[in-house]
């Protein structure tokens, strides 16, 4: 069981963990954590990993997914999602927030913050959703030397470094996999596909590249909906479901709201929700209490 306070595990021994998984051969299961506290319920589930969406991390500030947020902000965040659970942490990186030499540096804030890895992606600035039209790709060598800059930053070998290809949607699926090539030869030790669109899409890619692959299940996108089962059999390494979590709340929110202004009480939500005993369970509120009254006996014994 993990640590009071904040997560047991060493961030060392967390990217040990995700190398371990990703050379696994099983698939690992990565869904978005909008919080600390659902990074705990995603462990608590019994997923592998946490991923930290910056789609999320710009909506909860109120704002959409076009390179708004700041390194800073990212990091900060990023810290508290990693430090609430003992999984290991994957963050979404954009393009690195600026130039190769700040992609480098990039590197050095997350390692610091505790992420066991991140990804950087090939879109120019200002980035988009990958999965919506309007976004563009930096040339090859231009994406090369922000991943070369991060992977000579990096000070704890075990830290993941992701390349993710944008390419599928604009240059088509052979590029994009000549993309992945070169970002694989650079020192990317995983490659996350964007936005492919079909089983069939995720099996040819598979069989083109011989790194650790990532695929994106997000919702309302270009991609279909494959199950983990499908993602395990075409021998994919890792799956992330970046926006879920949030959506699902999101959804559940509005709808609770919508029904306090009509119905002026929520007691026609109660089943709906999570009940204040399996929040303080996933808190271990009873363990600070321990903690706590293990300090005053302290005291007393002192006095
Ligand atoms: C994975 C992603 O980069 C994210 O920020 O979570 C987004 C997800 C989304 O907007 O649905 C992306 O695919 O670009
Ligand atoms: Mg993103």
């Amino acid at each position: 069981m993990s640590a009071l306070f904040s997560s047991g595990v060493s961030d060392t021994d967390k990217r040990k963990a995700l190398r371990a998984g990703l050379a696994s051969g099983e698939l690992q299961r990565w869904p978005g954590a909008f919080s600390p506290l659902v990074a705990k319920l995603i462990a608590d589930v019994g997923f592998e990993g946490v991923y930290v969406s910056g789609a999320v991390l710009s909506a909860d500030l109120g704002l959409p997914d076009i390179g708004l947020t700041t390194l800073t902000e990212v990091a900060a965040r990023g810290s508290q999602i990693a430090h609430a659970t003992d999984l290991p942490a994957l963050i979404d990186a954009d393009t690195g927030f600026g130039e190769p030499m700040s992609a480098a540096r990039t590197i050095a804030a997350l390692e610091d913050a505790g992420l066991a890895g991140c990804h950087l992606e090939d879109q120019v600035n200002p980035k988009r959703c990958g999965h919506l039209d309007g976004k563009d790709v930096v040339p090859t060598d231009t994406m090369i030397k922000r991943l070369r800059a991060a992977v000579s930053a990096r000070r704890d070998e075990n830290f993941v470094i992701c390349a993710r290809t944008d390419a599928r949607a604009i240059e088509g699926i052979d590029a994009a996999i000549d993309r992945a090539r070169a970002y694989a030869d650079a020192g990317a030790d995983l490659i996350f596909t964007e936005a492919l669109r079909d089983l069939g899409e995720f099996e040819r890619f598979r069989a083109a590249v011989d790194v650790p692959l990532l695929a994106n299940m997000t919702e309302f996108g270009k991609s279909d909906l494959l199950t983990a089962d499908q993602l395990r059999d075409v021998g994919y390494n890792a799956v992330i479901y970046p926006v879920t979590t949030l959506r699902i709340a999101m959804g559940a929110v509005e709808r609770g709201l919508r029904e306090i202004a009509s119905a002026g009480t929520q007691s026609g939500l109660l089943d709906g929700m999570q009940h204040r005993s399996r929040l303080y369970e996933l808190l271990r509120y009873a363990d600070y209490n321990d903690f706590d009254s293990d300090l005053f006996t302290l005291e007393g014994v002192r006095s």
